[in-house]
């Protein structure tokens, strides 16, 4: 396989290769966001409701705290007492039991009757006072029975076992874990999920998890939080099919991106290799327009304009080509080809007249001494004077000036004129204009539009046409297209020169020569 075929595939392959990657980076980003949004989303509704819970846990103990003056009077452990408890106890389905205490031991409840004997409740996990009540979590009842009570006195209600229950669910399926404990974070009551000790550590600072984040849900009322947390993973909890479908996504949206680059890249490079070839092969050809002076409409020169008919693609615009070249290092080529036919073309026609012709060329090119060369050549051979040729410069590619007052100075004893273009926009404005020294100042058909209408340019033009009395410069007004623009421009600048279709478009040589005298 030739070496350059075997380039191409490298290129391709890199190509293909960079965009699947970025794609998949891009996608996974976006991927990752997601899902922490959906995880994020998902441990605020856990948090939220766990609180929920645990503030009509709380509610509800107090409803049943508030009976116990109605217990209060039966004799304790009754018949009456169990029997007004177990009433009392029915309806709240978070409470589990509620008895009789005595000296920190239960001696009585209403699920179990009277005790054969006291149960005391120091054996416990954890013990909180809150005010005048005590808190037992996980208090030894029986073997594997803990129970978590909360007594006052003479008073114990022990909480469902399954009060949580439901939330161990969702910490098992989201690898959630939760404490519930007061606003401080001093004391945990209740803690759900597998890695509580993590959450807790990260909780009191003791321990630091980039990919373990928290949430928290609080109710300052009842002194409870309820703290969330859950660990990120980076690959989606290693899910084949979220990892699967991230992988085919990325590489069909990766190709298509590919395709469409390495489309568009030899698209360009086709154009800008038929580009060189018409060069080559002398195919562009010019239109010239006619430059007047406003206040006699005599023709005071003509400006030679590049065009391109590609026998496949049909008419392709300078405003294409022109950039393409200058990108690609083809615009010297096109200079040398516009000086050397433009002024061949015209050559006879400026002996004839006294016109001038002008060529757009680039800031690069004009500094290039094989440019200079050509010019110098060319003008030599057609026999045309220097004073009948402007070189009209704009600062599209942003050179140095300094290279260009060079330039200038270069060509001082030739004749050859300079015209700053495109004056008024981006590419050439009043900095250019005080730091070379042309000839012509040439005037973007934006600010002639502006001429009757209310743009700012309206505003601007006054200051400008002041400036353009006092400057010895020709000034050209480029795209004039209308009767209102014309009788403005030979009202205010007089000595002005006008170029546009109002006068007369950009026509092949054999038209031009109809409306001039010689
Ligand atoms: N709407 C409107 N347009 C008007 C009117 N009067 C003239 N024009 C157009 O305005 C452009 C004037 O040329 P430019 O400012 O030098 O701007 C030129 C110049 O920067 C570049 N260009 C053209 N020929 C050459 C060339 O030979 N060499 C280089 N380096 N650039 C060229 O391409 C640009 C566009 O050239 P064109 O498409 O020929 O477009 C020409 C011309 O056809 C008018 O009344 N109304």
């Amino acid at each position: 396989m030739p070496l350059q075929i075997l380039k191409i595939i490298h290129h391709r392959i890199s190509i293909y290769t960079l965009s699947i990657v970025l794609t998949f980076g891009v996608l996974y980003g976006a991927g990752l966001g997601g899902y922490y949004y959906y995880t994020h989303e998902k441990v605020e509704d856990y948090a939220d409701a766990i609180l929920a819970r645990a503030d009509s846990l709380i509610a509800q103990v107090k409803l049943i705290d508030g009976f116990r003056q109605e217990f209060a009077v039966y004799e304790p452990c009754s018949s009456q007492y169990l029997n007004a408890l177990r009433k009392r106890l029915w309806p709240y389905p978070l409470i589990k039991d509620i008895a009789y205490v005595n000296d920190e031991k239960i001696i009585c409840s209403a699920l179990w009757g009277k005790l054969n004997a006291p149960l005391s409740l120091n054996l416990f996990r954890n013990k909180v006072n809150r005010g005048s009540y005590t808190w037992v979590f996980d208090a030894f009842i029986e073997e594997h029975i803990t129970a978590n009570v909360l007594y006052t006195n003479n008073f114990a209600i022990t909480v469902s076992p399954f009060a949580f229950q439901r939330f161990w669910d969702e910490a098992n399926k989201m690898d959630f874990d939760a404490v519930i404990g007061d606003f401080k974070h001093k004391n945990h009551f209740f803690m759900i999920g597998k890695n509580t000790q993590l959450l807790e550590s990260i909780e009191h600072k003791q321990a630091h998890s980039l990919l373990y984040f928290t949430e928290k849900s609080c109710n300052r009322v009842n002194d409870v939080c309820v703290i969330v947390g859950t660990s990120l993973s980076l690959f989606f909890k290693n899910n084949t099919y979220v990892l699967l479908f991230l992988f085919s996504l990325s590489f069909i949206i990766g190709f298509l991106i590919g395709t469409l680059y390495i489309n568009n890249l030899s698209h360009k490079q086709s154009l800008l290799t038929r580009l060189e070839n018409a060069i080559l092969n002398q195919e562009l050809h010019f239109v010239y327009q006619p430059i007047y002076k406003v206040k006699d409409r005599n023709i005071t020169g003509v400006e030679a304009l590049l065009r391109w008919t590609d026998s496949q693609i049909g008419y392709i615009g300078p405003d294409i080509f022109i950039p393409l070249a200058e990108k690609n290092g083809l615009i010297n080529k096109i200079s040398q080809y516009v000086v050397e036919h433009a002024i061949r073309q015209c050559a006879p026609m400026l002996l004839n007249n006294d016109i001038t012709l002008s060529i757009n060329v680039s800031c690069a090119d004009i500094c290039s001494a094989e440019f200079r060369e050509k010019l110098l050549s060319t003008l030599k051979k057609e026999n045309v004077a220097g004073e009948s040729i402007i070189l009209e410069i704009t600062e599209r590619q942003s050179f140095g000036t300094d290279d260009i007052k060079q330039t200038m100075d270069f060509f001082k004893g030739t004749g050859i004129m300079f015209a700053l273009d495109d004056f008024g926009t981006g590419y050439s404005n009043l900095n250019w204009l005080s730091l070379l020294d042309v000839d012509e100042i040439k005037i973007d058909k934006s600010i002639t539009d502006s001429i009757g209408t209310e743009s700012i340019n309206k505003h601007i033009l006054p200051g400008l046409i002041g400036m353009f009395k006092n400057i010895p410069k020709i000034v050209v007004f480029e795209g004039v297209e209308t009767e209102m623009q014309y009788q403005f421009l030979k009202e205010n600048v007089p000595e002005c020169c006008v170029q546009g279709w109002y006068f007369a478009k950009a026509v092949p040589l054999s038209e031009l020569r109809a409306v001039l005298p010689g």
